[in-house]
């Protein structure tokens, strides 16, 4: 299904700092972030809210300027969006008026014809397990198959990256850990290499292979914590519960908690 045949690169986020001026005030958000993902590595990103985990993934897809470092994928600089990385936020983003192919057809970039347009729609809606919903509209939609088609389209410029920021953020929970299987499938199917951010540190332990903790502000990658269980993954197992606590300990020893947590 390709549209891009290219050697997978690593992304290389090198010294990364990033300041926002906030109320006249220069506010370091993110501080000195490295973090080289290989190609194909899931890597899932927690942290306290607002440490700027969706700032690290809006700088890696290109759609925020002025930070100091470098962002690279294989040895290209990352200085703006492009089809190498596609997107998923937390709600769909997908347009109402458009019906799904449509929406999935609109992120496809230029120079195909209507064919191969077709085709690639087609494929992708196969590849999200919704191949009978051609024409329906958004609203016509839950939100986990929103979700579906926001990912299709995403996937449609076959990305080497793929950042999802909260992407099963705003979902029940029986339709979560459908979709945490569903993207394992999809990953496995595409091998392309995914950023996620998540609030849950069970979604980050199941998905990533790698689990990055974030510090509250300004933000340093304070710890990163390999996730060396097979796939499936238990999450009632030993070793997942081993993993579970060792990023609890981690992610609570600089974040104040209204009452003694204890698992
Ligand atoms: N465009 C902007 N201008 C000014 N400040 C911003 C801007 N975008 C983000 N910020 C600030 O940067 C910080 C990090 O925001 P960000 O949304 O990246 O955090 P987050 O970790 O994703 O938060 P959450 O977990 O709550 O979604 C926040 O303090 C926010 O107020």
């Amino acid at each position: 299904m390709s549209v891009a045949e290219t050697v997978p690169q690593p992304l290389t986020i090198a010294n990364l700092n990033k300041t926002f001026a906030i109320a006249g005030k220069q506010v370091p958000v993110l501080k000195d972030i490295n973090l080289t993902v290989k190609p194909g590595e899931f890597i899932s990103i927690i942290g306290p809210s607002g440490c700027g985990k969706s700032t690290l993934l809006r700088l890696v897809v290109g759609l925020e300027q002025g930070f100091s470092g470098e962002i690279r994928l294989g040895k290209d600089l990352i200085e703006g969006p492009g089809v190498n990385r596609g997107m998923v936020f937390q709600e769909s983003r997908l347009y109402p008026w458009l019906t799904v192919e449509e929406n999935i057809a609109f992120g496809l970039g230029k120079g195909h014809s209507n064919e191969e347009k077709n085709r690639i729609v087609q494929e992708h809606l196969d590849l999200v397990g919704l191949a009978g919903f051609v024409k329906a509209y958004p609203h016509q939609l839950s939100g986990g198959m929103q979700q579906r088609v926001s990912i299709a389209r995403a996937l449609v410029n076959r990305p080497q990256v793929l950042l999802l920021d909260e992407p099963f953020g705003a979902l029940d929970a029986m339709t979560r850990i459908n979709m945490q299987q569903e993207i394992i499938r999809i990953w496995e199917a595409e091998k392309t290499t995914i950023l996620l951010v998540t609030h849950d540190i069970d979604e980050a332990i199941f998905l990533g292979d790698r689990v990055v903790v974030m510090s509250k502000l300004p933000a340093t990658a304070k710890s990163i914590i390999p996730v060396d269980l097979p796939r499936p993954r238990d999450r009632n197992s030993f070793e997942f519960v081993k993993i579970r606590k060792a990023i609890y300990s981690e992610f609570f020893s600089d974040v104040e908690v209204p009452f003694a947590y204890s698992i």
